[in-house]
């Protein structure tokens, strides 16, 4: 008995001893797995960690995730990339592991989530970026990527989606030795940016003591959809005192939710002395707009870019038309007393269609009005943005209290499609819209209809005329 329970007793200390070993062994196990798995040398920040998307299948047609040297940046000049298709970047890697960067190790980060636009399209998912450069220390580099996938969608939202993407683009290096590349937005007094008129512009940015920051805006082009919204943002961020971010943030409608750091992160960096300008057109006929925008910042400035509510609606149809296929315009636009098929000049139109309902100005100014006084609203002609831009801005510049600067030499006239200015750069080119976007061809409407359409816009058009104390020569009959 009693050498049994001696026996008992030394078995259960060997049992105590033999399962302090295994639980050891297996977290040294685990412990050298998880070491060995984690990616050598990268350094993500935690800032940068949270943009990151679920991890990435392995893919053995490329170099190992382990040897990625990556590194997501945030501070491309993101304004740059909605009107060109060149971004410019800032490398940080040291001079002696200088390599030339293709498309080889530069790839974009495809289908990952992204902070602002969800899914990227498939359109663009196989797009390479490019540096057209040698690599060195500091030097001021040209990513060229293809925009033509962009084009398809009319400005904003593609675009967007191209400048999102551009954030999440990923340096492979191709040894598992080098550095890691921090690729950083250029310091504002090195930054050379297309858009703008150049060395006055650059100017503003060296002189100033202050550091660049994100800043909301103090300016927003609130609309009208299809009226010139897009060529008056253009032409305005050439101005030294404006920045802007290109695509439409769509804050104070459909983004609202996300919040106010999210709508700063999408503004462009500025000094304290520059504005910062949005285009939303959707913002004019959204009810909820004023009062959030009034909210914000009750000294807002607005520019509200108006044109002949019956050419808009034809626009914005052309738009809707290049997306989907939809009937003609005149049965959109206008109910036939009769038969579904022959509109008539005594038809009702149908005010409830969007294209419609958009121009009745007096109806959409009036909530703004509610909200904020006329003295803060800058109605701006988008017949005249067309026809003598100059002029045109030069009113703007007045009423954003921003130095005149716009010039006749800035713009070609009738350079686009035969009708639209463009911008001439300091450099000499000459910039354009989007040429499958902007300048449509609008289809041949009946006399009959245009007429209808004129008679039912007429009291609206006159009641936003004693609204803004102005009028305009849309015909009326
Ligand atoms: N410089 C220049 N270049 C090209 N187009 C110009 C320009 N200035 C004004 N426009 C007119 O702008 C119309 C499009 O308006 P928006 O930019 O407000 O459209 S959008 O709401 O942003 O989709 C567009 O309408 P459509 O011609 O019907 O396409 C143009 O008439």
């Amino acid at each position: 008995m009693l050498v049994l329970s001696r026996l008992s007793g030394r078995c259960r200390v060997w049992h105590k001893i033999v399962r302090v070993v295994m639980v050891s062994a297996g977290l040294a196990v685990i412990l050298i797995g998880f070491l060995s798995s984690y990616p050598s040398g990268v350094r993500v920040s935690q800032s940068l960690e949270k943009y990151r998307g679920p991890a990435e299948p392995r893919d053995p047609a490329r170099i190992p995730w382990r040897h990625n040297r990556a590194l997501q940046f945030m501070d491309v000049d993101r304004a740059n990339s909605q009107d060109s298709d060149s971004i410019r970047i800032k490398t940080d890697l040291p001079q002696q592991k200088s390599k030339t960067i293709s498309d080889r190790n530069l790839e974009f980060n495809g289908g990952r989530p992204t902070p602002y636009a969800g899914e990227i399209p498939d359109s663009i998912r196989e797009t390479k970026g490019n540096l057209n450069r040698q690599d060195q220390r500091g030097a001021d580099h040209v990513i060229k990527i293809d925009t033509q996938p962009m084009t398809e969608d009319y400005d904003g939202s593609l675009k967007q989606e191209a400048s999102n993407y551009v954030r999440n683009l990923r340096y492979t290096a191709d040894s598992k030795n080098s550095d890691v590349l921090n690729i950083n937005k250029p310091k504002a007094n090195n930054l050379t940016r297309h858009g703008k008129h150049g060395a006055h512009h650059e100017r503003a940015w060296r002189n100033s003591t202050e550091k660049p920051a994100r800043r909301l805006p103090k300016v927003l082009i609130i609309g009208v959809k299809k009226a010139g919204t897009r060529a008056l943002l253009e032409f305005l961020r050439a101005h030294p005192s404006i920045e802007s971010p290109g695509p439409e943030p769509h804050f104070f409608d459909r983004n609202y939710h996300r919040g106010l750091h999210w709508y700063r992160e999408l503004m462009p960096r500025s000094q304290a002395d520059q504005l910062t300008v949005e285009k939303t057109p959707a913002y004019f006929v959204s009810p909820e707009v004023p009062q959030r925008v009034h909210d914000l910042d009750p000294g807002m400035k607005l520019l509200l870019v108006v044109r002949d509510p019956v050419t808009r609606a034809i626009s914005d149809y052309c738009q809707a038309a290049s997306k989907r296929r939809i009937q003609p315009f005149e049965q959109m636009a206008v109910a036939a007393d009769d038969s579904p098929f022959t509109p008539s000049d005594t038809g009702q139109v149908r005010a409830n269609w969007s294209a419609i309902r958009i121009g009745l100005y007096a109806q959409h100014l009036a909530r703004w009005l509610r909200v904020f006084p006329l003295g803060q609203i800058h109605v701006v002609d988008g017949q005249s943005l067309i026809d003598n831009p100059a002029s045109e801005l030069a009113q703007v510049e007045q009423f954003l209290g921003i130095p005149a600067f716009t010039k006749d030499s800035h713009f070609r006239l009738r350079t686009f499609k035969g009708k639209f200015p463009c911008l001439v750069r300091s450099d000499g080119s000459v910039h354009c819209l989007n040429n499958r976007s902007k300048g449509r061809e609008h289809p041949v409407v009946r006399e009959s209809v245009l007429r209808r359409l004129r008679q039912f816009y007429k009291p609206h058009n006159e009641r936003f005329f004693n609204m803004i104390g102005r009028t305009f020569e849309w015909k009326s009959s």
